[in-house]
This record gives C-alpha cells, structure tokens and sequence, in this order.
C-alpha cells in the first residue's frame, strides 16, 4: 500500500535526514516507526503526503507513483493526525471532524452526518461535545476528535506523528487502546510516529526502528525485542527488552500446565485420590458445562474428610459396629461429601492469547500462584504459572531466533543442569 524506494532526502542546508530508504507497508498494516530524535522519522512520514519532497528514489501509495499526484489532490486521501492535534479553534468539534467532507464539497447534512458517526466512532458523543469548541475539551478528547477528522473521508492511509503525546500517560494508554480497537474494525494502512518504544511495541504490527536516516530493522516487536537485529537495535530497545517483550507475547496452549481437574458434582474423596495419583496439592474444580468454578486443595479435602469421619464417629459411637483403617470409623460410614461442599471460588483467569505481561498482573493481583485460562468458548484450557510465564518468554525468544513456532522451541533451564 505504501512503498519507498530508495528514498533520499537531503534538505537544502546539507542536512542528510534520510538515506537510501526502502521499505513496503502492506494494506491494513500499523507500523510504527520508532527512534531517538532527529534520526529522520517526521521527515518520513512527511513525505507520503507530500509536505516534504524527496531529493531522489519514489514513493508509492496504492500503486501510484505520488510524485505525479497533486499534494493537496493525495492529502485528501490521507488522513493525518499531528500532537498538536491542530484543530481550528473557531469552529465547533462537530465542523472540525467535517473539515474533508466539506473540503470534498458533501452536502451539509451528509458532512454533519459523518460528524456524528465518527466522534461516536472515536468514543465522543456528538450530543454532548458536537457544539463545543476545541478550548473547552480535555487534551485526550483534543486528540480523538483529530483522529475522528482524519478518518472522515474514509482514508486508506492514515499517518500518525506522536498523536499521542501530548497528553498523560493514563490518557495516552486509553487513547492506544481505543486507536487499537478502531484499527481492528477499520483496517486502515498505518504509519505511526512516535518516540516511545512502549508505545510502538503495544501498537505496530511491525516496528521500524530508525538509526540515523535509515532503518536498522522493520519486524513484528516481539521479534526486535527478542532478536535484535543489530546492536544499535539492542540498545535502542534497552536492556529491559525481556520485560517489555511481556506485552507483545501471547499466552499459548503450550505454555499451560494440565492440573488435576474435578467436577462440582465428584465426591471429594475421589478427587483426593486423583491428586495424590498426580502428586497434586490442589485441583481445578470445573462445573457442568466445563467452565472454571475454582479449586480446591488436597489440605481442603482431608480437613473435610476428617471433620465427617470424626462426626461419623461420634454417630455411631455405642453401635457395635467394626471399625474403618485410621479414622477410628467404617469406610463406609463417611458420608459421601461432594467437591461442591469444598471447593473455592477462583477469580484469576484470562484467555488464551492475553499478553504475558496482563497474565502476570493478573497473578499480582490476584495473589494467585497460577491463573486459569480459557478458551475463546470459556472452556478451561489449562493453568499458566509464574515458572510457566516465564519458560514462555524464554521460548518465544528461541523460537524467533530459530523462526520456529513457540511449541517447537525448547530452553535449557538451571534445573535442568
Ligand atoms: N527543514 C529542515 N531543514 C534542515 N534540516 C532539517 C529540516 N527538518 C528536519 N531537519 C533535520 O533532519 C533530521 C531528521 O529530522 P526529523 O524531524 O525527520 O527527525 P525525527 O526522527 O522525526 O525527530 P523527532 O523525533 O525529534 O521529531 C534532523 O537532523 C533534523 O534536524
């Protein structure tokens, strides 16, 4: 959809911004390009719309050699979202979202329609915000309102310098999260601008990682953060990349383990003897349907036997009858206590395809030494621990470095030793 060849641009005081650029961005991809400043993103981005013209190479949009495209014609095509978002303060939010429509000459009520639609889209309400002026919005809804006039002609291009930043970090992580959700249903070809490497990790599906006027590695960020391309990417990313890679990998069925599992229904003794089969502490308790109920400890269960052994005890005292192997009562006289009785709700859980790194808040929070997880159907699938968390990352980085699937990578561990 977007492709640079051999892209130079050298401005007019000898400043060399970017050398000999080459690289392609697929229709409906997000690319973030990501470096420490003056290392040539802007410069870039810019000269996809045309508001800075390359000293040499082409650039192509669509297909389309955009050198042969009248810039003001190819802007209409490409949304562009800036920090200083850039709205003009003397019209309304709902005039400001219409700025292309009208540019584009759509009737007044067509405009005022996509208005609408697109300040809802980007989770402002028209009713509410539709009338006001730019000076009586927060910053975060400043920056939605400018993402909501680039998408109003419908762009296939969207091209994004730090839209983001200007605002507080809760504010930006609610802004990403929402441009993620809209990016998912709308499929819009993305460069993104930005010089914060959290940032371009959560949102590209590719990252390029700019060193002076060039590119040192364009890749999907769990690979540049598992396998750097370069030094100067290594470095770049930080020496904290293992951590960070946590948000870009996803909880896989080969990183779960297979506990004991028992039903609501099951009596607890038949559960403390699949535990002690499977050299369990504790058991998965799942309900009729298969869905996660909690759990509940081999500790649990003997408390409960012991407690209906000693009340059973206690019944048939004076009765004469013969008595069961170590509780002083016949086997047969426990009565039959149901999982049900004794197990423990469980709230940690998270499905399969989370971030390691929600999976691990989700053990912090939770206190929980393992979290279930489930399917897309919210069958129970498995449990990820702390020791399964973290052979996943290390085998995640494996499997980039071999390019094999996750499953087929294998990691040494001290234990292992
Ligand atoms: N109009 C200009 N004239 C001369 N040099 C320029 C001009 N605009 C940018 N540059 C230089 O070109 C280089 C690349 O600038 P550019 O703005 O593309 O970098 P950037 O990676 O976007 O930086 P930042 O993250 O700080 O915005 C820098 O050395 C910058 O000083």
């Amino acid at each position: 959809m977007i492709r640079f060849e051999n892209v130079t641009k050298r401005y007019p005081d000898g400043t060399l911004a970017v050398e000999e650029l080459s690289f392609e961005v697929a229709e409906g991809e997000l690319v973030t390009l990501v470096g420490p400043s003056g290392c040539g993103k802007t410069t870039t981005m810019k000269m996809v719309n045309r508001l800075i013209e390359p000293t040499s190479g082409r650039i192509f949009v669509n297909g389309e050699d955009i050198s042969s495209v009248p810039p003001v014609q190819l802007r209409l095509r490409i949304g562009y979202v800036i920090q200083q978002v850039g709205l003009f303060p003397h019209k309304t939010v709902l005039d400001n979202a219409a700025t292309v429509p009208h540019l584009l000459g759509w009737s007044k009520s067509r405009q005022r329609e996509r208005a609408r639609e697109l300040l809802d889209l980007v989770g402002l309400d028209p009713s509410v915000h539709g009338n006001r002026y730019p000076d009586q919005l927060s910053g975060g809804q400043r920056q939605r309102v400018g993402v909501a006039r680039a998408l109003a002609a419908d762009p296939p291009v969207l091209l994004m310098d730090e839209p983001f930043a200007a605002v507080d970090p809760v504010v930006r992580e609610r802004l990403q999260s929402e441009f993620l959700r809209l990016h998912s249903t709308l499929h819009k070809t993305v460069l993104f601008v930005t010089h914060d490497i959290e940032e371009a990790v959560r949102l590209g599906g590719r990252m390029a990682v700019f060193g002076e006027g060039r590119i040192e590695q364009l890749d999907p960020p769990a690979q540049i953060l598992g396998a750097p391309a370069t030094s100067y990417v290594a470095d770049f990313v930080g020496a904290d990349r293992g951590l960070k890679r946590l948000s870009v990998t996803a909880v896989e069925p080969s990183d779960l383990e297979q506990p004991p599992v028992a039903h609501l229904d099951d009596r607890v003794d038949k559960a403390a003897e699949r535990m002690r089969e499977e050299g369990a502490r504790w058991a998965v308790v799942l309900d009729d349907a298969d869905q996660l109920h909690g759990w509940i400890s081999a500790q649990m269960v003997n408390d409960v036997l012991a407690g209906e052994a000693a009340g059973a005890a206690d019944a048939g005292e004076g009765e004469g009858e013969g008595e069961g192997e170590g509780t002083g009562v016949p086997s047969d006289a426990v009565p039959a206590v149901t999982v049900r009785e004794c197990a423990r709700r469980m709230e940690a859980w998270l499905r399969l395809g989370t971030p390691l790194k929600s999976a691990f808040s989700v053990m912090l929070q939770h206190d929980a030494g393992w979290v279930a997880v489930l399917d897309e159907a919210d069958r129970f699938v498995g449990v990820l621990t702390p020791a399964g968390l973290h052979e996943a990352l290390r085998r995640s980085v494996a499997a980039d470095e071999l390019q094999v699937p996750r499953d087929e990578a294998e990691v040494e561990t001290i234990a292992d030793a």
